[in-house]
């Protein structure tokens, strides 16, 4: 056993600024000794779990909700709702009340409190984590206009927009994330029937990352491009990082103190397309490598990249119009955004064009200061532009965190 209680410190050590547990709940003592074919009816010695991927939880409570600062999980579930004619505040709240009571217990990997489906059965935690969203619509369907935040006005429309309005935006807004595809699921399922009544689906995708462990080291998740994406995401460890992705303590309306805005485009990669380019046209249109995902004027992956930077013919060697390049906070009045993406893969056309790409999630203090001055910058044409579609769009106030005893969004909902 002194194995498993270094590893287990070592996991708790360099999980603790996500608000990552290891097994620390019953669902998940329970997850460490169902596995068959070993334990006492076995061999006579209890099982030890195969892998920690299932015992790690995220805490429900906490300044920010979960799912923000959370590492990607390698399953997503987006889900939005409208309010069904008649449900308003009381209603919402009454949702919003039995929606977090679950997510609590779902998340320490325990079965919801009456009708569990037991599809996560004998399964841990798994990260699983569930964040609480409220679209622009919410507020006047429930009578709290007043309360609505100036940074939920509508976003432009940009023109290369090719947005499907039925699956945009949203009254409720759900994300949901875990490390396994069931628990991820079961937590899908249980928001939904618990909406009965009260709000109706309005749409809703499915999303995946790479699954933790299946590199040798812990790498910048890929996209399906091939890309490493994320490399220079804002950290939480930058000075300016809460001031950048968090509304403050002082924020306006004050129900958004430590909450965030989520921006959720489903965009389509051209796969066809892009897959016909050279490796090295690529990595031109990034502006970084393939390979290791470092800057085309070298180095590795977290090296500044040489923006002035020519080749013997004169031309920069990181082209004028690369996406790494123009959607820098530098080139963009500082503007910046926590990018926390799933892929999607919805089959294929009846004519084979993958229906693939990203649902590209970005969290930010203020939509204005984050996506909306970058996005405009890329509708302008950068060299990605040509090989991308943006089908979908949603804009959601996600608040802060629910403090002990308390639901995800009490503080609207019972001003
Ligand atoms: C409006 C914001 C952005 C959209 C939309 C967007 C779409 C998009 N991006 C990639 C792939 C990559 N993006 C990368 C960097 C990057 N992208 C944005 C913003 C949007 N991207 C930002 C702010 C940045 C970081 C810029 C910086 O500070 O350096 C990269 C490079 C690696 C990285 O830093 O993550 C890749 C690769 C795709 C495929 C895509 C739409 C499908
Ligand atoms: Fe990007």
């Amino acid at each position: 056993m002194p194995d498993q209680s270094i590893s287990r410190r070592r996991l708790l050590g360099t999980a603790g600024a996500t608000g990552i547990a290891l097994g620390a709940a019953g669902g998940a003592a329970g997850y460490a000794v169902a596995s068959s074919g070993s334990g006492e009816g076995s061999g006579g010695t209890a099982a030890a779990p195969l892998t920690s991927l299932g015992s790690e939880e995220v805490m429900f409570h906490g300044k920010h909700q979960p799912g923000i600062t959370t590492p990607m999980q390698g399953h997503g579930h987006l889900i939005a709702f409208d309010l069904v004619a008649g449900a308003g505040r009381k209603e919402a709240a009454a949702l919003l009340r039995r929606w977090s009571a679950t997510a609590e217990r779902l998340m320490a990997g325990e079965a919801a409190a009456s009708d569990d489906t037991d599809v996560a059965r004998d399964a841990g935690p798994s990260s699983l984590t569930v964040t609480f969203g409220f679209g622009s619509t919410f507020f006047s369907r429930t009578g709290l206009e007043k309360q609505r935040p100036v940074a939920l006005d509508p976003l432009p429309d940009f023109s290369s927009d090719h947005i499907d309005q039925a699956r945009s935006n949203g009254d409720l807004w759900v994300q949901i994330g875990a490390n396994d595809a069931l628990v991820a699921f079961h937590a899908l399922r249980a928001v939904q029937t618990e909406a009965r009544g009260v709000a109706r689906v309005r749409w809703q995708m499915n999303g995946f990352n790479r699954s933790p462990g299946a590199t040798a080291r812990p790498m910048t998740a890929r996209n399906l491009m091939g890309q490493i994406d994320g490399t220079n995401n804002p950290k939480p460890t930058d000075d300016d990082f809460d001031q950048r992705i968090f509304v403050p303590t002082s924020g306006d309306p004050s129900w958004m103190a430590g909450g965030s805005y989520a921006v959720v485009r489903r965009i389509r990669m051209l796969l066809d397309d892009w897959e016909k380019l050279s490796q090295k046209d690529q990595e031109n249109v990034i502006g970084r490598r393939k390979s290791d995902g470092a800057p085309l004027t070298g180095g590795t992956e977290t090296t500044e990249p040489k923006l002035e930077q020519t080749d013997a013919d004169g031309n920069l060697v990181i082209p004028i119009n690369a996406h790494a390049r123009i959607t820098r906070p530098d080139q963009n009045g500082g503007a910046a955004m926590l990018r926390r993406p799933f892929s999607f893969h919805d089959g294929f056309d009846a004519d084979g064009v993958p229906d693939a790409g990203l649902l590209f999630i970005c969290w930010q203090a203020d939509p204005l200061r984050g996506f909306v001055p970058v996005q405009r910058k890329l509708d302008r044409g950068d060299a990605l532009s040509p090989f991308i579609r943006h089908e979908s769009s949603g804009l959601f106030a996600v608040p802060g965190g629910a403090a002990k005893g308390e639901y995800v969004g009490q503080r609207l909902l019972e001003a």
